[in-house]
């Protein structure tokens, strides 16, 4: 079992820029096997946390489990004994089927999994290990402890929120959830919490008592509301994409006892529309006209932005749900075969929704006044919007851009390279508007999201380091943190770390204000 590790880094090659002063702070999936008992899926896995903290030019490494009730009751049983999305667990393997509907029904609702492992949230001056349950678990950033539970139901009917939120230029986070069945209406909601608050005066209180409701959008379907990953923010608007990628209400409350995963009640309708909802921040509501293209998969958003009365919002598209197929463990540990890989490779889609046309205009004209892009938006003959998108590239997933450009327009976009399989083996920048591809390989690499920390001076979107945790599957070699020169991506340096690295998912750069 893997304790936790502190230390600085073994050596550093190249340099670690001087201005560089801060925490790179990340999660993932750490552990994926107690006692006798493995989990389905890699999503799946106990939350891991490690960070890079720069000082005076050199690296210190720390990594720990995140201690969630679902770590501890795992760990005291010795055996998988909360559920995650990919594995339906059973505290009590003898009972028959019969005494497992009796356990379930006298749960009604179960208590749900904190093992927080996709994201860190910042709310207020908090920070929050994050899955997609209503549970988040704060943290200690700098010495990776695990603090309260907090239950996002406790202020805001969520019973699902992502775990990637945005942050507009006060500070306030906003994220999305889902309200399943309340007042009998599934709904998303869009919330805001304040950077500042008046539980800044009293440290015990959390800053989302001050949570507050932006909008609710009813789902479609009452029974089936869309999963989502991630959503879209321009300055004044936020975009929400109702995926044909549903969960079936009914399927999951019966999952436990069916013995099936929850991950089986989620489906994809290809002969389903993908419906855009395009929220105003001023007036809380969302825009009128309907707005839809044909069905898709998208995780994450890359950005968005307004330009000449457009909201255009750059996503990673997929045709079908087949990545979260390939992350199975059974599926990773076959030899990646043809059938193992992805059936639909992730592309960089651009959808442009015009907010300001001429209201008159015939069925198929193209409403898209932007000449640089491809995109396109017709009204058809129900009045309704139809939108098709621009392929700016293909193969590039876990997107990261200068959040300084954050819902406005960016030209570069930093990201993982994928080669149909889910070993990521380089890191990329991408030219939006020429194309161009700049990538950083190394063998036996495995190179994690790549994250764009900007140079405190920088003028230019692209002033700045890029930062990735690299695992080196050479047992004669250490894994490293990497910086690139996020101009030239060029190597400036590397930090070896005497440690086991994980492989994780996402994270954020906390800089060091002193
Ligand atoms: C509460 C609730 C619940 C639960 C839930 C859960 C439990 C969830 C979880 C969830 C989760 C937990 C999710 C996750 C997700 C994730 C994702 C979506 C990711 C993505 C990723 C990616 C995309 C990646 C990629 C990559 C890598 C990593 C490496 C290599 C390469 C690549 C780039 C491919 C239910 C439904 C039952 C009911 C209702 C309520
Ligand atoms: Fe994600």
């Amino acid at each position: 079992m893997m304790y936790t590790i502190l230390g600085k880094s073994s050596y550093v090659q190249g340099c670690i820029p001087k201005w560089l002063k801060g925490t790179l702070l990340r999660n993932g999936p750490g552990k994926h096997s107690v006692g006798e008992m493995s989990y389905n899926h890699w999503f799946d896995g106990l939350s891991l946390l490690h960070s890079f903290t720069f000082k005076n030019g050199e690296v210190y490494y720390r990594s720990k489990f995140l201690r969630s009730d679902t770590y501890n009751s795992n760990m005291e049983a010795n055996r998988i004994v909360v559920s995650e999305f990919g594995t339906m667990a059973y505290p009590d393997p003898c009972k028959n089927i019969f005494s497992k509907a009796f356990t379930y029904l006298s749960h009604v609702v179960p208590e749900f999994t904190d093992n927080c492992l996709i994201n860190i949230i910042k709310f207020g001056d908090d920070y929050y290990a994050s899955s997609e349950t209503n549970f988040i678990r704060k943290i200690d950033p700098e010495s990776l402890d695990t603090l309260d539970k907090v239950d996002y139901l406790k202020y805001l009917t969520v019973n699902l929120a992502t775990s990637h939120p945005h942050y507009d230029n006060e500070g306030n986070t906003l994220n999305m959830g889902t309200s399943i069945g309340d007042k009998g209406k599934t709904k998303y909601m869009i919330f805001k919490v304040p950077s500042k608050t008046a539980a800044d005066n009293d440290k015990k209180k959390s800053p989302l008592k001050s949570a507050e409701v932006l909008c609710s959008i009813p789902a479609h379907h009452l029974l089936s509301p869309s999963y989502y990953h991630s959503f879209g923010m321009t300055e004044n608007y936020v975009i929400l994409i109702e995926l044909p990628l549903k969960l079936d209400i009914l399927k999951l409350a019966t999952a436990y006892f069916r013995g099936v995963n929850w991950a089986s009640c989620i489906s994809f309708h290809s002969d389903e529309k993908t419906w855009f909802h395009i929220v105003d921040k001023r007036t809380k509501k969302p825009v009128a006209e309907k707005f839809y293209s044909d069905a898709l998969v998208c995780y994450h958003h890359i950005n968005a932005y307004e330009e000449d009365g457009h909201v255009v919002f750059d996503i990673i598209a997929y045709k079908d749900n087949s990545l979260y197929e390939m992350f199975y463990l059974a599926n990773l540990r076959r030899d990646l075969s043809q059938e193992t890989r992805v059936t639909s490779a992730p592309t960089y889609t651009r959808f442009v929704v015009p907010l300001q046309y001429d209201k008159k205009a015939e069925v198929g004209v193209n409403l898209v006044k932007i000449p640089t892009t491809t995109a396109t938006a017709m009204k058809d003959k129900n009045g309704e919007i139809c939108c098709q998108p621009e392929i700016l590239c293909e193969g590039v997933e876990l997107p990261r851009i200068n959040y300084d450009y954050n819902g406005k327009k960016h030209r570069y976009v930093y990201a993982s390279h994928v080669e149909w399989r889910p070993i990521p083996t380089k890191i990329v920048k991408f030219n939006t508007v020429t194309k161009e591809m700049l990538s950083w390989t190394d063998d036996m690499c495995w190179p994690a999201e790549p994250l764009f920390v900007p140079h405190p001076d920088g003028k230019e979107e692209d002033d700045g380091i890029i930062l990735s945790a690299i695992v080196c599957s050479d047992p004669k070699k250490s894994s490293f943190l990497l910086i690139l020169d996020a101009k030239t991506f060029k190597e400036v340096g590397r930090a070896s770390v005497n440690a086991d690295v994980h492989l994780d998912l996402h994270g954020i750069f906390i800089p060091d204000n002193n």
